[in-house]
């Protein structure tokens, strides 16, 4: 491998044997570890909105539905899928509702969110209400605790409805949004069943802001998503499965509870530097979590995740103090935008706080193995010396790699390494300049909040401050 500057290869190998006896690929099959440790669950067909709520299982509408008590029949009953077969027969509201979103659509949109945000709560429980009333079979298949996909469902509400008014924006979110529900077994006919329920919903916490223009408002948006939302996921299919399969080939346990665990997915997983996948454990069925990828891609497909065992957390602690070789887990696509740009040169300063050292140290290999000349610094964030678990791993990057620069910051006690001591985002802020710097933030979510602050403070454009926290 080149190393960045260098003219020739090296004698270092990009990647040496991370697992030298790992099983081989193409070992899924009936009676596989895979198909045991998910026999409870055969063929499930896991849906679970977790990021949207657009979407949900289907299967058959009851043909009597229970009359909703207290819920008026509504007045303007247009599907909110393939409403042109049916537009010739529809009312004049339903044909209305066939064409699309207008400014003054997206204007009534916003505004009813406007509206609904205070009771947010309570709509979206609402919604879980009419759904499952009406798709009594579909409760079954949500994980046990619901919060999380209440919160992320609102959120996702919020995002559509309020980036109705920019359709590149809100087609390349919708578009994330398809290929990562797809794994919950998401069909093109749960849409109508959730757009259905969604408007229940919004029918009954806008109240007297409700009305005609902004139920046809809605169904107008409702169906542009749900549109563009069925050709990504088509699309996406033609190349992606809707899940991997990862086999357990390793599991490290490094201290302050932190676990590396090792995997070999069923077919290739195509990912960059700086992203994260989502995963799912066979003790915690369709609860999926977040966990960035802690090494670049390798021509062995092993893949590293970094987790940290928290109290309530079910999937970490299942993957850290449960999980051995030999277990499956299953994968959905790699997602995040904390990608380095190996075509410029711009300096690049990466800021990883506990287990958010993970991403980092893939974009470190990456650029290693990319093989161009660029100034990489990175400042390395825990509470006190113990919790460095990556400190050695780093200093061994550092050996190899005379372009970068690695600093261990600790909150608490003495420096380590001769490094500065304090917040992450303080001594961050302290040195510098950073304008030229390219910045890559993860850790927790208030490390990266205010990181994201003193960065721009110090000067670096919002649009080279990367990082994968929402709304900052
Ligand atoms: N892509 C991403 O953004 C990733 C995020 N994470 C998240 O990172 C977190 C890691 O947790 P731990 O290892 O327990 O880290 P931790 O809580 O021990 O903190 C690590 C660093 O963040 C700083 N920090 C913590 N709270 C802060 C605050 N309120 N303000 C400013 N700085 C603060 C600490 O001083 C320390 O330098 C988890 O929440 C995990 O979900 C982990 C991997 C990737």
């Amino acid at each position: 491998m080149p190393e960045p500057g260098g003219s020739g290869p090296s004698s270092r190998p990009a990647f040496a044997p991370m697992i030298t006896d790992a099983p081989g690929l193409n070992w899924a099959g009936p009676g596989d570890a895979w198909s045991r440790a998910w026999g409870a669950h055969p063929q499930q067909a896991p849906v679970l909105p977790a990021g949207n709520g657009f979407t949900t299982l289907a299967g058959p509408r009851p043909a009597a539905l229970p009359p909703m008590p207290d819920r008026p029949p509504a007045p303007v009953p247009p599907p909110l899928l393939n409403p042109a077969a049916a537009v010739a027969v529809l009312p004049l509201a339903a044909r209305t509702a066939a064409s699309g979103p207008t400014a003054e659509d997206i204007a009534l949109v916003r505004h009813s969110l406007g509206v609904l945000e205070p009771v947010a709560d309570r709509a979206t429980a609402h919604f879980y209400a009419v759904l499952f009333l009406r798709n009594p079979e579909l409760r079954a298949l949500f994980p046990a605790s619901m919060d999380v996909q209440r919160d992320r469902l609102f959120r996702a509400l919020l995002a559509a409805g309020q980036a109705a008014g920019s359709p590149a924006e809100l087609t390349a979110y919708l578009d994330r949004l398809a290929r990562g529900h797809r794994k919950y077994g998401v069909l093109d006919e749960h849409y109508g069943p959730v757009g259905e329920a969604l408007l229940a919903a919004l029918e009954r916490y806008c109240g007297r802001f409700w009305d005609q223009s902004t139920e046809i408002a809605w169904r107008r948006v409702y169906r542009a998503i749900s549109e563009v939302m069925i050709g990504s996921a088509a699309a996406d299919a033609r190349e992606n499965p809707a899940w991997w399969q990862a086999e357990v080939v390793a599991v490290d346990h490094r201290p302050g509870d932190v676990a590396v665990v090792a995997l070999r997915t069923d077919r290739p997983y195509r990912y960059r530097a700086g992203q994260y996948t989502t995963l799912e454990v066979p003790m915690w069925p369709r609860v999926w979590r977040p966990y960035s990828l802690a090494s670049a891609a390798r021509p062995d497909g092993l893949l590293t995740l970094q987790v940290k065992a928290v109290p309530a957390g079910w999937v970490s602690n299942a993957l850290v103090q449960r999980t051995q070789p030999g277990d499956v887990l299953r994968l959905g696509p790699p997602g995040g935008t904390m990608v380095v740009d190996h075509d410029d040169d711009t300096p690049l300063l990466l800021l990883g706080g506990g287990t958010g050292i993970a991403p980092m140290l893939a974009v470190i290999e990456e650029v290693a193995e990319h093989g161009r000349a660029r100034t990489v610094e990175v400042f390395y964030g825990a509470r006190r010396a113990s919790d460095l678990y990556a400190r050695e791993r780093l200093a061994e990057l550092a050996r190899l790699h005379p372009w970068l620069a690695v600093r261990s910051v600790v909150a608490e006690g003495a420096p380590v390494d001769g490094g500065p001591t304090g917040p992450l985002p303080a001594v961050v802020g302290r040195r510098g300049p950073w304008e030229e710097y390219a910045a890559y933030v993860s850790g927790p979510p208030a490390m990266v909040r205010r990181t994201a602050a003193v960065l721009l403070d110090a000067g670096v454009p919002r649009e080279r401050i990367h990082h994968d926290l929402e709304g900052v």
